[in-house]
This record gives C-alpha cells, structure tokens and sequence, in this order.
C-alpha cells in the first residue's frame, strides 16, 4: 500500500512573479497535484506550503485562487512553528540574506531564488553559516534544466565538440520603458538601490552555465552600462534607472585542452533576431552547436560549408541549411519543478544535491567580479572562494 509523508513549506515572495508562476504553481502545487514526490522506499512525499506575504489581501487572494489552505502575513510565527522544515524565498534579492538567516537560526532547511545576496560578503556568510548550522540548503539553478542547454551538455559530454575553443551567447530583449507599452519586468530590476541591475540578476545564471555545460570560469572582464537612464514603474510614475541594464561579458574558461574564451552579451536593450530569448553557439575543432531554450542544432565539420569573402556578389549560401536538430529523445519537464523535486528527496531522504548556497555564493562572486572589472575597467581573476 502507498504511504504518504507530509513535509511542510513556508514559500516567501510567491505574490511575484517568479514566485508565483515558476515555484508556486508550476512546481509545488503541480508536484501536489501529481501525487507528491516519489521517494526510494516508495513513500510519496507531499508538500504542505504555508504561503507568506506582506499584503494580506494579495496573500489570501492568492492561496484561495489555487486552494492553498494556509496562508499568513506573520513570517516569524510561521518560522516558528517545527512542522514546517523548509523556507523558501523568491522576494526580492536585497532582503534574502536577511531572511535566509532568519530562517536557518529558526532550524529551517533553505531553498531560494538567486542571486543569494547582492554582496559576496553576505554570501559567504550565508553559505558557511547553513554549514555551520547543519541545515539543507539549495539555491534555483534554473538554466541547467532548460531542454537546450541539457542537450549541449550532451554534446560535450559525448566529445561532439572536439576541443572546445569559444562559446557566444545571446541573452535578452527590449524591455518596454513605460513610456509605450507596459513594462514587462518588475522595476526594482532598473533600480540599484533595490538590488536591480543586469549583472547580478544574470552573471550568477552564466557562472553555473558555463560552469556545468562548458568548463569552469578563471576570469572576467566586463562592461556594464545603464543604457536608459529613465523609466516608469508600476503606477506609472517616473524614476531613474540606477541599475545597470545591459552587460557585455567576456569569460576565461578552464577547459580540458586549455583556455575557452566564453563572451555572452546580456541586455534588457536589444530587439531580437535570432532563434530564442537566449542563445548559445559553442565552437569546437570537430564540431558547432547552437542552443537556445528548448531546441539545439550541431554541424559537424563533414557538414560544415565553405564560405568566401565576396563582397561583390549577393550570398549564396543558406547558412542555416547544414545544421541538423538534436533531437529531444526524452520528456523534459518544468526545470524549476524539476529542481523542487531534487531539493525535496535531498531534504527527506538525502538524495543528491548539489547546487547548495556554496555554488550561489559562486554565481554572486561573478556577478560581484563583473561589477569590479567594470568599475577598474580590467580583467578579474576569480579565486576559490575555500568553501
Ligand atoms: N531564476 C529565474 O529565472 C529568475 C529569478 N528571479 C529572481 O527572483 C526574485 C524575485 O524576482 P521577481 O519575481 O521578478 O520580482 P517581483 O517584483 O515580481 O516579486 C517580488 C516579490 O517580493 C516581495 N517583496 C518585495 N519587497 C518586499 C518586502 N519589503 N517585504 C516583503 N515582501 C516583499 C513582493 O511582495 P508584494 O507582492 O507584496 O509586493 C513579491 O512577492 C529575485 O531575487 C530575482 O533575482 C527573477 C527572474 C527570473
Ligand atoms: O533573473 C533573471 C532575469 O530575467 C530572466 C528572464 O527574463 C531570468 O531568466 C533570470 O533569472
């Protein structure tokens, strides 16, 4: 007979967007609505989220718009209830490390969104502080799981590419001002002081990207710009954009047959014309491949074509004939919910995890690194952090 075993959530920061779409209802209730989560001796674990808020009327609005029974505005008695092991946070990032602590000093094991901290500093302390304490603890590391990147890492994985030499990648698109149409991100997100800005909201993805799915990252150099300086936000008055929102990054990789030079551009500025909203191109002596969220296309060097420089004669060649799809070859799910599951079994029964707030604290240290060579305007080297 099937048992069932309940493990109690506290998700924090589920009124926006990333915390209601992706964490709320695509990952804890829909692993609730399957049945829980399987674990190895058959038991199906089965999450119970409080659901936390400062507004209460968004807060109750929410929980009964998707029959979640239990919802409060009281963060520190739901930390204190034992029948809750885990917090999670997806507020905005300049409150998280703040929260985390809280909720490690509560006894909680702690999952949240990135980036961990807007400071190294607060990350490390974060991280050794969740180790001192003996907690479980995860950071969202979304990008792994997207269907695209699984199958580059596949590439690699079987030495499609030969050496790899060089990764180019794509990040973003016009987001609107105000001044036309609604803006689609939040405005904090164009706001320093609020923890805004491009390159910590991005660099921490690429430092476990090019980490995991490349080789891991040696050196930065970067260029920040904040390229409009005023926006309006979400009552429609204007305020300066502080923040930094566009990023054109360029990393030194420590491959298996020596130095990858990875550059990916990141902006909340560019219109988009190419295959997706990000895009990858990794070049290797045997073989290329580009990846963007969902599909991945690779050209062999059999398959590659010849191209001369004429500037006299209109091009003749079709440079998206020659690259074949890598097939999906298996059900890709929901990354995000995916990961919950992960981090779920790791806390019950102490699965394999291992994207712990150490690794945050790694996406921090890029992003932090970023701001530095754009402040010195030189390359940063980046040391282990002897977590
Ligand atoms: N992994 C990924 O792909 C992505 C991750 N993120 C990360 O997710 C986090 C949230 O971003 P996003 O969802 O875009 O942001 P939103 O602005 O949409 O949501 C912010 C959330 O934080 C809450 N909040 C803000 N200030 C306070 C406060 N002072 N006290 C209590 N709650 C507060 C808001 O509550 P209220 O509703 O009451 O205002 C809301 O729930 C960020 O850390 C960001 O870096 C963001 C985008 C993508
Ligand atoms: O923080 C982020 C900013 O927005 C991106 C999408 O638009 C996310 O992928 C990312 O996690």
């Amino acid at each position: 007979m099937e048992r069932t075993k309940r493990i109690g959530i506290i998700m924090h920061g589920v009124t926006g967007r990333m915390g209601m779409n992706q964490h709320l209802i695509r990952s804890v209730l829909a692993i609730m609505a399957e049945g829980g989560v399987a674990l190895k001796d058959g038991t199906m674990l089965m999450p119970d989220p409080i659901i936390v808020g400062r507004n209460a009327d968004k807060i109750e609005a929410l929980a009964k718009k998707h029959g979640v029974t239990r919802w409060t505005t009281d963060l520190e008695a739901a930390l204190a209830d034992p029948e809750d092991e885990i917090f999670f946070d997806a507020a905005s990032t300049a409150m998280r490390p703040g929260l985390l602590r809280r909720a490690i000093d509560a006894g909680k094991h702690v999952y949240s969104e990135k980036p961990v901290s807007e400071g190294l500093d607060e990350a490390v302390a974060i991280a050794r502080h969740a180790q001192a304490k003996g907690v479980k603890n995860g950071i969202v590391h979304d990008k792994l799981d997207l269907p695209g990147l699984l199958k580059l890492k596949r590439l690699r994985d079987l030495g499609f590419f030969g050496k790899i030499l060089s990764v180019k990648g794509e990040f973003g698109y016009w987001v609107f001002t105000g001044d036309d149409l609604t803006p689609q991100r939040p405005s904090w997100n164009y706001r320093a002081e609020d923890g805004g800005g491009i390159i910590s909201d991005m660099l921490c993805h690429w430092r476990y990207v090019l980490d995991n799915v490349i080789a891991p990252v040696k050196s930065v150099s970067c260029l920040g710009f904040t390229h409009i300086d005023s926006r309006l936000d979400e009552s429609g008055d204007r305020y300066t954009a502080t923040a930094d929102d566009a990023a054109y990054a360029t990393f030194l990789l420590d491959g298996p047959d020596g130095d990858i030079v990875a550059h990916i551009n990141s902006s909340w500025c560019t219109r988009v014309r190419r295959d997706d909203l990000v895009t990858f191109q990794v070049d290797g002596t045997h073989g290329s491949a580009v990846a963007g969220l969902h599909k991945c296309y690779s050209q062999h060097r059999v398959n590659t074509p010849k191209p001369v420089w004429n500037p006299d004669q209109p091009q003749t060649l079709d440079f998206y004939e020659g690259w074949d799809e890598v097939p999906d070859n298996t059900v890709y799910d929901n990354g995000f919910k995916v990961q919950w599951e992960q981090f779920l079994r790791h806390v019950a029964e102490d699965g394999p995890w291992s994207y712990t707030l150490v690794e945050g604290a790694k996406g921090v240290q890029l992003a932090e690194a970023g701001y530095q060579s754009t402040k010195e305007r030189r390359w940063i080297d980046i040391e282990d952090l002897g977590l």
